[in-house]
């Protein structure tokens, strides 16, 4: 399997999931696949037919999402064709029934109309699998229903042994039962993964159509452009994104423009050059959604509040899905709540209507947290995360400063109790404000004590405090048939009936972005870079002739850049600087095909190029920076009690073991070493420095290990210890769990990885505590090519004993018996006869032409 993945795909290792995923497939076991955008659910059902050389079936919803699909297949070198009223070709069916796809797409509707002589042709040839795409599309229940979804059951009596696949980034327990029973799946693999899309930022800003607000926005839609770096503004209507484009259009800045009302031909045509890179800003409405499969957009603007937080989860989702830092930002504007009405109108029932309106609220509500955006949007689909910043948002990066709001929240609340009746906000806050309206004086509230007493501030600023008081749970707001209800919650009472008009104990609020205006939002740019974060300047600039020399390839070959690499991968040539193909091909990302294709083209320029800008070529790989980087809370090392502080001063400053912090002479009695631990993990959370490579051999914590832990939390989540310990081999302490999910916390995992390369003590630690029989085998996969490590090591004892020449068969035939791979040291020591140089040269040509692949310093066969 892995070396399948290599081969076509370029990457090394699998995502969470994605083997299990395979191998279930593989065994004919139907599987319904819940994982987020982005996450790689697509390589699920595009691996098995290449394993099993069986065709795969794919139905997806959108012509141009299979198309897009296709074209960036065909340059992986993989036989992938379309079938929908979209296709030109006549001999696809034929070609399909000759089993000569190895993925054959199809809309849900072509796939009902084929004939059953089709279907059986097909399948005495082979199919591997059915796999439904946007699986959610099925369900009524679900936010984008298709009803032609619902007729594709009748596949499953014609493919009676063919494991079906349901697929969806979004999907309620009520929506998978829902796929379930409309698929007439058996027994299916049900793999659930974690919503968290670590690599994207999140923000929200509150905008208005002032010229100052539309000039800013412009002139950073240039900036991105400019650093070329894909975005999508999404607007909430057709005119929002005439108003848009024409600005930029006049700024000259090369944009797109999608939407409802234009051609299908115009959008095609926008769509193309979008993907193509010919230009990197589109403006569009949400009808330029599922059907993008642009893995490298890096900013996502929503100008509006979208109507769902489903739909925001979606939309925002399309940004940074090739996993590298992306931001997605939301503009909202007062008038886009009025929208509710409307989107109510779409609704047949009460409902129906009363889960649209609790939808909006969602994402109204989202528009106005003062607390971690992320926690927030994984808790509505159900995700806790332990941790109350993710150091990743606008509310955990900005530093808002909390202020005193008691006399201000004490006037609105007490004006809403003193109103009665059920009322939104605007009646209290109109009475505050002195206003004598007709429904003011009909129910004689301009008599009230409060009527007047808000008269100096504005309307706006009113109702920003009111969600504010929402937010932090002082008033709860309700839907009552069309109408929005606002009321005190008990906490609310409770600092009422403790409040005078002369005094209100201190009631402090942080401050949103609407009621004050120095917000200092640390900027999110710094995420992004443009990929160059870690390089030095010549390295830069090679990145970014690298990125054209991509262009010109693409252009060359009708096709989009990033089906031919993606970023990650010209950012990880242009850091190590292949000379040779055994070096190029074994950089992440580089698949057998483009190798083939583009690869002798590309040493050539980095050759020249390097040689320009004078740069050395042949980096030392493992020297890179993380893909990765996250913006980092402010130090609040403030928060610390003093026996945290000064367990962390001892063991990072005085270099004090934690044994020896526990056992301190000067403390009146000793404390856990656990909980010295657990002070200097708090201490790191804190912002304080940590030296992890010591502290992970302090804990005995390995990069297997830490690698095992963490495929475990993608699994289960983060939020209970307990689960995550149960799934782990025995000897995993809670201990590494907890240091292991501070470090992914804080995005210090890289610091491990060096200390693993360096330190020699630490790998033999894992390889002790390996056992000797396969009780690891199933639950780690790094533990079972320990085991399999072992045996080699005594298999090469044993063989060791003749004079043995290496040469290109004799390499390949003995690699065949190490499915998990051997080192170069166990390979010179095998091939005894010949020189280590002649041996290097003979792998690095294996390499070059894709025959064997290196990953972890192990050489294997492909
Ligand atoms: N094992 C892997 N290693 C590295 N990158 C991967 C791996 N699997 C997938 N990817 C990359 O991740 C990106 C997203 O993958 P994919 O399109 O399969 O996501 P998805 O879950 O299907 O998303 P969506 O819900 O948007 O369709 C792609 O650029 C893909 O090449």
């Amino acid at each position: 399997m892995e070396s399948v993945l290599k081969q076509y795909f370029g990457f090394s290792t699998f995502r969470p999931y994605q083997r299990e995923i395979v191998e279930k497939i593989v065994d004919g076991r139907d599987c319904l696949v819940v994982m987020s955008t982005g996450s790689g659910k697509s390589l699920c059902y595009q691996l098995p037919p290449l394993i099993t050389k069986k065709t795969a079936v794919i139905i997806s919803p959108l012509i141009s999402l299979m198309q897009d699909q296709v074209m960036a297949l065909k340059e992986r070198g993989i036989r992938t064709e379309h079938l929908s009223s979209a296709q030109n070709a006549s001999n696809v069916q034929s070609i399909a029934e000759r089993g000569q796809y190895d993925i054959l797409y199809m809309t849900p509707e072509k796939a009902c109309l084929l004939p059953s002589s089709f279907w059986a042709k097909m399948q005495e040839t082979g199919i591997c699998l059915l796999a439904v795409d946007e699986a959610h599309c099925i369900s009524e229940w679900g936010h984008d229903f298709r009803v032609e979804y619902k007729r594709l059951d009748r596949l499953r009596n014609v493919l009676q042994n063919v494991p079906f696949i349901g697929l969806t980034a979004t999907a309620t327990e009520k929506v998978r039962l829902d796929i379930i029973s409309s698929l007439k799946m058996r027994d299916p693999y049900v793999a659930v993964g974690s919503f968290d899309r670590q690599n994207l930022f999140y923000g929200v800003k509150p905008f208005n159509h002032s010229l100052a607000f539309m000039d800013e926005l412009v002139e950073d839609l240039n900036k991105y452009a400019q650093s070329a770096s894909s975005t999508i503004v999404y607007c909430t209507t057709v005119k929002d994104t005439e108003e848009i484009f024409k600005l930029l259009l006049k700024a000259g800045v090369k944009a797109g423009i999608y939407h409802g009302q234009m051609s299908n031909s115009a959008r095609e045509k926008s769509h193309r050059s979008f993907i193509r890179d010919e230009y990197y800003v589109m403006v569009a409405t949400i009808a330029f959604g599922m059907g993008i499969d642009k893995p490298d957009i890096r900013y996502v603007i929503h100008y509006g509040c979208p109507k769902s937080l489903e739909a925001y989860y979606q939309e925002s989702g399309r940004c940074g899905r090739d996993g590298v830092a992306s931001v997605c930002w939301l503009y909202y504007s007062r008038g886009d709540f009025v929208k509710v009405d409307f989107y109510c109108k779409e609704a047949k029932s009460a409902d129906q209507k009363q889960s649209i309106l609790e939808a909006y609220e969602a994402a109204r509500h989202y528009c106005f947290l003062t607390t971690c955006r992320r926690k927030y949007l994984l808790k509505y689909f159900g995700q806790e995360i332990i941790s109350d910043r993710c150091g990743n948002c606008d509310n955990c990066t900005s530093s808002k400063k909390e202020n005193d709001m008691a006399r201000e929240a004490f006037l609105l609340m007490g004006c809403m109790r003193s109103c009665r009746g059920k009322w939104g906000l605007n009646m209290p806050i109109d009475v505050l404000r002195g206003s004598r309206s007709k429904k003011i004086l009909e129910a004689q509230l301009d008599k009230l004590p409060f009527h007047g007493l808000g008269k100096e501030i504005t309307a706006d600023w009113w109702k920003s405090l009111g969600d504010q008081l929402i937010s932090n749970g002082y008033l709860i707001e309700k839907y009552d048939s069309m109408y929005r209800n606002v009321s005190l919650t008990a906490k609310g009472l409770q600092f009422l009936s403790s409040c005078r008009p002369d005094y209100q104990p201190p009631l402090y609020l942080p401050i949103a972005s609407e009621t004050i205006s120095d917000v200092e939002i640390k900027n999110p740019s710094s995420v992004v870079s443009a990929g160059c974060e870690g390089m030095s300047q010549a390295e830069q600039q090679l990145y970014k002739l690298l990125l054209d020399e991509r262009m010109k390839l693409a252009r060359g070959s009708g096709t989009a850049p990033y089906a031919i690499c993606g970023d990650e991968t010209v950012r990880r040539m242009a850091l190590t600087r292949p000379s040779t193909r055994a070096r190029l091909a074994n950089i992440e990302g580089v698949n057998q095909h483009l190798m083939k294709v583009h690869g002798d083209h590309f040493l050539q320029r980095i050759q020249q190029l390097c040689q320009e800008l004078s740069i050395s070529l042949d980096r030392d790989p493992d020297s890179q920076p993380p893909i990765q980087k996250q913006v980092l809370g402010v130090p609040r090392v403030k928060n610390l009690t003093p026996a945290k502080f000064e367990a962390w001063k001892m063991w990072q400053e005085e270099g004090l073991t934690i044994q020896k912090i526990a056992n301190f002479p000067g403390r009146s009695a000793p404390i856990k070493e656990q909980t010295v631990m657990e002070y200097i993990l708090e201490a790191a959370r804190e912002g304080c420095q940590i030296d992890w490579c010591r502290f992970a051999g302090e804990i005995e914590l390995t990069q297997e290990a830490y690698q095992s832990i963490q495929d475990v939390v993608a699994k289960v989540g983060k939020e209970k210890l307990k689960p995550i310990k149960n799934e782990l081999p025995e000897e995993i302490t809670y201990a590494q769990i907890k240091a292991c999910l501070t470090m992914q916390e804080l995005g210090s995992a890289n610091a491990l990885m060096q200390s693993n390369k360096e330190d020699e003590n630490t790998n033999k630690l894992m390889e002790e505590a390996t056992p000797s029989d396969n009780t690891l085998q199933g639950k780690s996969t790094d533990g079972s090519v320990n085991i399999v490590r072992k045996r080699q090591k005594v298999d090469l004892e044993v063989e060791n004993e003749a004079v043995v020449l290496a040469t290109r068969n004799s390499i390949v035939n003995w690699l065949e018996k190490f499915s998990s791979g051997v080192t170069l040291s166990e390979i010179l020591e095998h091939f005894n006869g010949s020189t280590e140089e002649s041996v290097v040269e003979l792998l690095s040509s294996l390499e070059g032409e894709f025959v064997i692949f290196r990953k972890n310093d192990l050489y294997m066969l492909l």
